[in-house]
């Protein structure tokens, strides 16, 4: 997956100026930097919810994806249970007017088990706690088994133990084979990360690679 010289405005607003990225497969990136780096930005152009206005953007293969947001970008009044939002994880595997399978319903189980909701199913979204409703995103975003799984800040407002739950959660996407890219400034993270990823003001500040120094971004 390339970014190439891509540049992102919003409203006028450069956001990304001029970034070049390659997204190695099956490897966890995470991207750091400031706020308002472009993080989210970047992470919007690669789940192609954003287009640049110039540079490119290539896919390897048509890729399934996935995005986890931060829950301060979804209402807190939206009217859906923990088993309602991650079982919206399976629609696009079922189709719109498609029935769940039990293959599916098992897979909505075991994702709210992952993140440690067992026994909130039917609880609204709106009488979570900040870090509870995080987690049934983040369960959500598992659901849909994505080729790439993108996750923006997901472990904001956790407790440690379960910060820890998440970034070993993020290890068991990568060994399921997904491409896994997350912005985060939590060292937990940071820690796992195969490469790192930093912006600063729009622009490619520099690429970390545990894979050594003969891989460049
Ligand atoms: N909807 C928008 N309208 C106008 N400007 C925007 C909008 N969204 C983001 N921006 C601007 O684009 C730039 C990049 O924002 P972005 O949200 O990508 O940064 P970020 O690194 O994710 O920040 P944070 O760490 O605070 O989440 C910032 O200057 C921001 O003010």
């Amino acid at each position: 997956m390339l970014l190439d010289d891509v540049w992102l405005d919003h409203d006028g607003v450069d956001a990304l100026r001029g970034v070049s990225v390659a997204v190695q497969p099956g490897a966890l990136t995470v991207v750091a930097g400031p706020n308002g780096s472009g993080k989210s930005t970047l992470l919007a152009v690669l789940a192609g919810l954003l287009v640049p206005r110039r540079g490119s953007v290539s896919l390897p293969h048509p890729a399934s994806t996935a995005l986890v947001v931060q829950r301060s970008d979804v209402p807190d009044r939206l009217p859906l249970t923990v088993h309602d939002a991650v079982t919206m994880g399976r629609w696009a595997r079922a189709g719109l007017f498609g029935r769940l399978r039990a293959g599916d319903r098992r897979i909505v189980e075991e994702s709210i088990a992952a993140v440690g909701l067992t026994g909130f199913e039917g609880r609204p979204l709106r009488a979570l706690s900040g870090g509870q409703r995080q987690r049934a995103f983040l369960a959500q975003g598992l659901a849909q088994r994505a080729d790439l799984l993108l996750l923006d800040e997901p472990t904001t407002g956790l407790d440690a133990g379960t910060r820890d739950v998440v970034v070993g959660l993020l290890a068991l996407e990568k060994a399921r084979g997904a491409t896994v890219v997350c912005v985060s400034h939590d060292d937990a993270v940071l820690g796992a990360a195969d490469r790192t990823i930093r912006l600063d003001e729009g622009r490619f500040l520099v690429g970390d690679s545990r894979a050594g120094p003969h891989h460049t971004f």
